[in-house]
């Protein structure tokens, strides 16, 4: 049986070879920082919305970005995933200045955004659209995918990436048929099927059932397994469970960051999230 690690980072990836590669900004990073982001600031009309934020994210990391109502966790991560233009500051990926590359042009460097470049397809099969999201990334060339050996290759591919995910079991079933967590877990393996480096999920959570939501968070911990995963997320519990570094935002500004141990043992978060009327871990 495949698991995550031996089915989506076979031999010499395209991220292999960048991590070894100097960074062709000339900006250098600490070495274990995939992102980072200086001084990042988002004004709309004049409100800022996210304000001097320096975020260190560590390769291989589960990072979190918390924070009650309109503390701007998705203007930041519009901004990281370059959803959105900072006002100010400069976003590093890699070692790379970011800040004004293309959305597009930053998937192809390995930083996906889930459910950004890979719709899913709900009159197509689940293998099918793994497929076509295989198909997208390697084939440009019409006369490639007529060989019979690639199309082996690529139906190889996609099935191990429904396994992977676990949803191996519905390969002949439309998408749109799915459960909704279904659904999002074939959305992380058309992601995959990209081959990301870093996987940024923006609540992936949201909308799912108990059932829904601990199988998922089971499949975000394999897939991180060999990645770095920025999300956004308000269920606290799954933060908790996940991840290695959690930011706290609070009025676009960065109010604590650490583990969930020591984030929680802030009393300024607590303040935080006691004063928008959270109701505190586990709140979904
Ligand atoms: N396009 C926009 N124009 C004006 N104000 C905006 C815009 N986008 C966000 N804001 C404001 O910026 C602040 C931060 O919003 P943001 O959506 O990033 O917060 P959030 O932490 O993701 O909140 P939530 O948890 O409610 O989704 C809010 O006050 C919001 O009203």
């Amino acid at each position: 049986m495949n698991n995550i690690q031996v089915d989506v980072e076979t031999g010499k990836t395209p991220t292999q070879v960048r991590r070894t590669r100097s960074p062709q900004g000339g900006v250098r990073m600490g070495d274990d920082l995939i992102v980072e982001t200086r001084s990042l600031t988002k004004e709309f009309k004049g409100f800022v919305a996210v304000s001097d934020v320096n975020l260190k994210v560590r390769r291989h990391t589960i990072h979190a970005l918390i924070g009650p109502n309109g503390a701007g966790k998705t203007t930041c991560f519009n901004l990281v995933t370059k959803f959105l233009t900072p006002t100010r500051g400069q976003i590093l990926f890699n070692g790379n200045d970011i800040t004004h590359t293309q959305p597009a042009a930053i998937a192809r460097q390995g930083m996906v955004r889930s459910f950004q470049i890979s719709a899913v397809f709900g009159h197509l099969t689940v293998l099918e659209n793994v497929r076509v999201a295989l198909q997208r990334k390697q084939g440009k060339s019409f006369q490639f995918w007529r060989s019979g050996e690639c199309l082996n290759e690529l139906n190889a591919r996609a099935e191990e990436l429904i396994e992977a995910v676990g949803v191996a079991e519905y390969r002949d079933t439309p998408a749109g048929e799915l459960s909704y967590g279904r659904k999002r877990a074939l959305e992380i393996a058309t992601t995959l099927a990209l081959d990301p480096e870093m996987l940024l999920l923006d609540e992936p959570m949201a909308g799912m059932g108990t059932e829904d939501v601990r199988r998922t968070a089971e499949l975000i911990r394999r897939v991180a397994a060999n990645r770095t995963i920025l999300m956004v997320e308000h269920n606290l519990s799954v933060v908790a469970d996940l991840s290695d570094t959690i930011t706290v935002l609070k009025l676009g500004r960065v109010l604590a960051e650490g583990s969930y141990a020591e984030i929680t043992d802030n009393p300024e978060v607590v303040e935080a999230y006691m004063g928008a009327g959270h109701g505190g871990a586990g709140h979904g």
